[in-house]
């Protein structure tokens, strides 16, 4: 049975990561591997930033620097990996960000989101050809594959649909028979004309789940800098525990409340055909993962904490003092999907609906323009949402005690808080 390794950006973000992780492929190389890679560290912001600049006619030096710097980062990974034999490796680099560059070219001038598609996938283009390469050199047989000609798309760019049957039938055909390690890209998708697609931020985690659906994996293996999911991000909260097992649902609600570990969309591809999921560390790979199935005897009540920092409040209200009944809410979340967002609470009275939204300002400023043609609008910023799973006791009021506290929401499993963030400590810690 095949099994799905993904490694993401922090797994790979320099030459000594990437040769941190030829062991942990090379202890599974004996046996069906397909392995979903990320862009290496932050690279898919740097393209988003490389992006903004190509958009803007006046910052045509900065855009020059932005693509000179992406070329020569991966290169010096390429310089420290293969030493007097990156020449090749190289050139293939130089080629990729000349395409890169040619991309940004052809779409400046068109839609934002097609543009952002056709050179955001260069981060994960260019960490493949890398790590392909490394593992080859290092007696790995792989086989890099374009997972855009694999998991195929509509064109809802930034965020596309994947179309099940056409990418189960072209991930058969291409992943069956080869013994070699399968080496592919996360996040990035193609339409069946050819386009390049994304599947939204941090969506690796869940081209690994796409892979293990269709090839019917054994199991997936998510490769992080911590050693599993724990009930609060532990770089956060200093008394974080770690869950070593649990349920898709519960871990759905967790990801979908924002726990950054594991994106949500990953559970439901795995979920159908009771493929387990396990997290596991890069750095302490024998330290116990946390494992997550079907099986619910192992969820429990202990309180999860969520934080979402960058935070607006958006109140909408009609302007003529009407209510806020069915149909105008109706109106309000349709435009809220048209603009791709998504609120993550949503609360409302007699005549008001209030949104709470990450603030992502290509998204929120042509939504704001069309709500404010029709509602009277208040915008609040800088805030942080506070989630707590199973909230037990007085949890909730003790972690926002003293905060300025503008939204809460209940109900029987979950408890929701959004206070100013200016007042957030750096260490977190979950109350007894
Ligand atoms: N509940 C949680 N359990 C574990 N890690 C969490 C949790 N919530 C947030 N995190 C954060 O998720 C990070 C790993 O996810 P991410 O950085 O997206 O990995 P990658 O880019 O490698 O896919 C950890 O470093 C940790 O800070
Ligand atoms: N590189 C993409 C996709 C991704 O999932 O990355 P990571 O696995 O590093 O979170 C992003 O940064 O959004």
């Amino acid at each position: 049975m095949t099994t799905v390794f993904k490694f993401g950006g922090a797994s790979i973000k320099d030459a000594d990561a990437i040769r941190n992780l030829t062991p942990l492929i090379e202890a599974h190389a004996d046996r069906p591997l397909v392995v979903v890679v990320s862009a290496m560290g932050k690279t898919t912001n740097a393209l988003e930033a490389l992006l903004a600049a190509a958009r803007d006619e006046g910052r045509g030096d900065d855009y020059r620097k932005r693509l000179d710097a992406l070329g020569s980062s991966h290169q010096a990974i390429a310089d420290a990996l293969l030493g007097d034999e990156a020449q090749a490796l190289k050139e293939r680099i130089g080629n990729l960000v000349e395409a890169l560059d040619d991309q940004h070219r052809r779409h400046r001038q068109g839609p934002f989101s097609r543009h952002y598609d056709q050179t955001v996938c260069y981060g994960e283009l260019l960490s493949t050809t890398i790590v392909a390469e490394w593992l080859n050199r290092a007696d790995v047989a792989t086989d890099w594959l374009d997972a855009r000609e694999l998991v195929i798309t509509d064109d809802h760019h930034q965020d596309a649909n994947v179309d099940w049957k056409a990418t189960s039938d072209a991930i058969r055909s291409q992943a069956g028979g080869s013994r070699n390690v399968l080496l592919t890209q996360g996040f990035i998708g193609g339409t069946a004309e050819g386009v390049s697609t994304t599947l939204g931020r941090e969506g690796s985690d869940f081209s690994a789940a796409i892979f293990a659906h269709c090839l019917d994996a054994g199991e997936v293996v998510i490769w992080k800098d911590v050693t599993g999911l724990f009930n609060a991000d532990p770089r956060r909260f200093g008394n974080a525990v770690q869950l070593k097992r649990l349920s898709y649902a519960e871990t759905i609600e967790l990801a979908w409340h924002g726990a950054k570990v594991i994106h949500p969309k990953t559970l439901g591809p795995l979920k159908q055909k009771e493929i387990p999921l396990t997290v596991r560390s890069f750095e302490t790979p024998d330290a116990p993962p946390s494992t997550i199935t079907s099986d619910t005897r192992f969820d429990t009540d202990l309180p999860s904490c969520i934080l979402r920092d960058d935070q607006v409040l958006l109140e909408v209200k009609p302007k003529d003092f009407s209510f806020m009944d069915e149909p105008r809410q109706h109106d309000i979340l349709g435009r809220l999907v048209e603009a791709g967002m998504h609120a993550n609470l949503i609360d409302g009275g007699a005549m008001q609906l209030t949104l709470c939204l990450d603030n992502m300002a290509e998204r929120l400023e042509p939504l704001m323009e069309s709500l404010d043609a029709d509602y009277t609008l208040q915008r609040q910023e800088g805030l942080t949402l506070l989630t707590v799973r199973h909230p037990s006791g007085s949890i909730l009021e003790r972690l926002s005690e003293g905060r300025d506290v503008l939204v809460e929401r209940r109900n029987a499993t979950t408890a929701q808080r959004l206070f100013r963030t200016v007042e957030c400590p750096e260490t977190w810690y979950i109350p007894d």
